[in-house]
């Protein structure tokens, strides 16, 4: 196993509430910066950098708030190598700023209109001037991997000399290679030196590592890797490989990383892939009949880590490439106990659902095997009727009428749009007969065209009990309401056979 790190102590800054910001139409409330700072101090984050504190009123408030809210973590804020910056960052109440200096020729010239000996003295003044301002100074070169190195190195030792603290290398654009970073970073270590990757082109894990293991000590990371375009280093793939794969122990919270991806993703409405490594849904979902049967025997079988260790776990989803293994299992923990030629049977008509191009949910899995194996299926809801109003004047309403268990319910609810109104309904209408509430939502249109066929996904939970459900219709509302019954009815069932269980 390979130590690189072992002797030293690595530091982590992270920018989701600056750079990761910096998405494009990414915008988030102080409130909800203070929200994921305290996440990411509860897990061990050394440095927040918690915004830009001259660019707007509300970022002032957030990084006030944020160094305000007594967090383990240090509060950082980006300056720009100006007196007034770093008096807007001393009087938020930050502990330190991250000032960031442009250092290539092309910044320099093209787009400040400066010569590198003006930006020189800009950047010293400000470093001075920040220190007499009592913060801690991170002096940061800006597209440093196009800058003149000679230029870099005198400009990084005037800095320390003057009283930076720390010093940071920026691929701004993300054209670094392992190669170039582990050649370049060494002559920049004149002070704890951090590394800010962007990952334009798929690298910024990898150059980050190289830096590290190169000499520099600070990581600057982003959660979900937010960041400008292609984003910077994420977070949780940073901490995973040097914990996985070096055998350092970060000090990070780790099972701490996927509910602060999930919050993360949630307040700036940016969706993770499906596939992104550690957060992404399908990071620990499996299909495949033979990962599944392996995984069933020892899960390092297909796994790098466990889910748990990040907070997760571990899903098996069934469809065409499932095997006999999988299918048994899946069928188990929704508690059926099928014979060997059910199961056959059972296993050979979800393939066939897989073929036709459908995404095989747990409702299907139970339809198809309530009719194998000749079970009962009443259903336990009855939608009598269900009415949306919506429009340009009005706010969406949706009503409905019911019968549960034989009692007839009407209820109605409003929402934020015809679809949240009529799922609220939903949930409000069953709720004397079981507590379910909507995990996940997923919407996709089958064919192209405003007549499209939609597909809809529900995520359901019911106390400890996940189930996925769907509806396919032309009318958006219908598909969600159909997903959204066909799920609760299933797990209404499961309640009432679990009673009558008790009963007997
Ligand atoms: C690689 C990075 O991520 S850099 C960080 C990017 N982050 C941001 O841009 C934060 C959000 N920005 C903002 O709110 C605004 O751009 C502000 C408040 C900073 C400045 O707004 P404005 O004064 O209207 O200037 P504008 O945005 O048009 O141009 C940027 C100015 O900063 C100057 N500048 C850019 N970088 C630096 C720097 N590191 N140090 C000093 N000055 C700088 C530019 O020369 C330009 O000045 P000029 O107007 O005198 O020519
Ligand atoms: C400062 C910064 O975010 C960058 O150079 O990428």
């Amino acid at each position: 196993m390979i130590t690189f790190f072992a002797d030293k102590k690595l530091r982590f800054l992270d920018t989701t509430l600056r750079d990761g910001e910096q998405t494009p139409g990414v915008s988030l409330t102080p409130e909800q910066k203070l929200k994921i700072a305290s996440a990411l101090s509860d897990m061990g984050i050394h440095t927040i950098e918690a915004g830009s504190a001259m660019a707007s009123e509300g970022e002032r408030e957030a990084v006030k708030l944020i160094s305000e809210a007594g967090l383990r973590s240090e509060c950082c804020t980006y300056s720009r190598a100006k007196h007034g910056d770093i008096d807007i960052a001393a009087d938020c109440g930050a502990d330190s700023i991250h000032l960031v200096v442009p250092v290539s020729d092309l910044h320099i010239t093209k787009k400040l209109g400066k010569t590198r000996d003006e930006v020189f003295k800009m950047a010293i003044d400000a470093v001075r001037y920040a220190k007499e301002r009592g913060l801690i100074v991170e002096l940061s070169g800006e597209d440093a991997s196009r800058a003149d190195p000679s230029f870099l190195r005198n400009l990084f030792r005037e800095g320390v000399r003057n009283g930076a603290d720390r010093l940071c290398f920026c691929d701004t654009v993300g054209l670094l290679t392992p190669e170039k970073t582990a050649e370049l970073i060494p002559e920049f270590c004149l002070a704890p030196l951090s590394i800010h990757c962007h990952n334009d082109l798929g690298l910024g894990l990898a150059n980050t590592i190289a830096a590290l293991k190169s000499g520099a000590s600070c990581a600057h990371v982003t959660v979900n890797g937010l960041g400008e375009r292609a984003g910077n280093t994420a977070l949780e793939e940073l901490v995973m490989s040097l914990e996985k794969l070096y055998s350092y122990d970060t000090g990070i919270s780790k099972e701490k990383i996927y509910p602060l991806s999930v919050l993360v993703s949630k307040l700036t409405k940016v969706p993770l892939a499906t596939n992104k490594p550690i957060v992404g849904e399908m990071a620990f979902t499996h299909e495949s009949g033979i990962h599944a049967h392996g995984l069933l025997r020892d899960a390092t079988t297909y796994e790098p880590m466990s889910p748990e260790t990040v907070g997760r776990k571990r899903r098996i989803i069934l469809g065409k490439h499932s095997g006999t293994a999988s299918v048994k299992a899946a069928l188990s923990e929704l508690g059926y106990e099928p014979d060997d030629q059910q199961l056959k049977e059972i296993v050979s008509r979800i393939k066939k659902l897989g073929d036709k191009g459908i995404k095989v949910t747990d409702a299907d899995v139970m339809a198809v095997a309530d009719a194998v194996m000749m079970l009962e299926c009443k259903p336990v809801i009855d939608l009598k009727q269900f009415t949306i109003v919506s429009g340009s004047n009005s706010i969406p309403t949706a009503s409905v009428t019911m019968v549960i268990n034989g009692v007839e319910v009407t209820g109605a609810s409003t929402g934020t749009g015809p679809v949240d109104a009529a799922l609220k309904v939903l949930e409000q209408s069953v709720a004397f007969a079981g507590d379910i509430r909507l995990e996940e939502y997923h919407v996709d249109a089958i064919s192209g065209g405003a007549d499209a066929m939609v597909d809809v996904t529900v995520k359901l939970r019911k106390d400890g009990r996940i189930l996925t459900s769907r509806g396919a219709r032309t009318d958006i509302v219908e598909a969600s309401v159909e997903a959204v019954v066909s799920g609760m009815n299933r797990l209404l069932r499961e309640e009432n056979e679990n009673r009558s269980r008790n009963t007997d």
